[in-house]
């Protein structure tokens, strides 16, 4: 059986993270899961607020939410426990993204509930190191990504290959099931590619699709490099 490549898409709260905007990023998302079905699993993180939404509005797109409370519902106002992303629809979460750090005993009692209701956990790490000793937690997937790179256009997979190898080494020793993706910087075909010649099974991407001029070619470029079509 042939691998299946993750092009994760966090819609952070860019202008197109919202409303009729993130619609078109949807569509667009959509389209390409839909010509890449097979090779390609799209999953995109939007805002909480647009969750209910933009689930009811997929077919082949995973939703995820970008972060998770680790509070149980009850009385914590403005905390988001994993019920509420399941209720909305998601069918999983960003955990730790380093934009949205937690405690490592944190990650633990989140991954652990997400496990209990049901839903994915897509685990951000800085370092391979701290790649490590997340994938203890036997998450659906690990991410690793250096924060100085976020956002800046210089794809760790250029820049820093030996982040990647060394995550995907470390996660591998500790926890072989567990698909490490990268991010960070990741924004062409070439950058897609690179990642997964250095062990990587996918991308977490941001700026590059969210500020795109036209979202569906970009992440078209993205998907292709992950599984180039024959
Ligand atoms: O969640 C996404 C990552 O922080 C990567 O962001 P970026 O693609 O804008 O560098």
């Amino acid at each position: 059986m042939r691998d299946v490549y993750i092009l994760a898409v966090n819609f952070k709260v860019y202008p197109s993270a919202f409303g009729r905007r993130a619609l078109e990023v949807v569509k667009a998302a959509e389209r390409v899961a839909r010509e890449f079905e097979g090779t390609v699993s799209v999953i995109i993180a939007p805002p909480h607020t647009e969750i209910a939404r933009i689930s009811s509005s997929v077919e082949r797109v995973i939703v995820y939410a970008q972060h998770v409370d680790p509070v149980e519902p009850g009385a914590h106002t403005g905390s988001v426990p994993v019920e509420a992303v399941k209720e909305a629809g998601a069918r999983g979460s960003l955990v730790n993204h380093s934009e949205r750090k937690l405690r490592l005993d944190e990650i633990e009692r989140v991954v652990e509930r997400l496990k209990v209701v049901g839903l994915e956990q897509l685990v951000c790490a800085d370092t391979p190191r701290a790649a490590a000793a997340i994938a203890v937690f036997e998450p659906t997937y690990v991410a690793v990504e250096p924060p100085e790179l976020i956002g800046t256009g210089i794809a760790v997979s250029r820049a820093k290959p030996e982040v990647v190898t060394k995550a995907v080494e470390s996660v591998t020793r500790v926890s072989p099931n567990v698909p490490v993706l990268v991010g960070a910087g990741i924004v062409s075909r070439e950058d897609a590619r690179r990642s997964v010649e250095l062990g990587a099974r996918g991308v977490l991407v941001a700026s590059a699709v969210m500020k795109a001029a036209d979202p569906y070619a970009k992440m078209r470029e993205l998907a292709e490099g992950l599984a180039p079509r024959r």
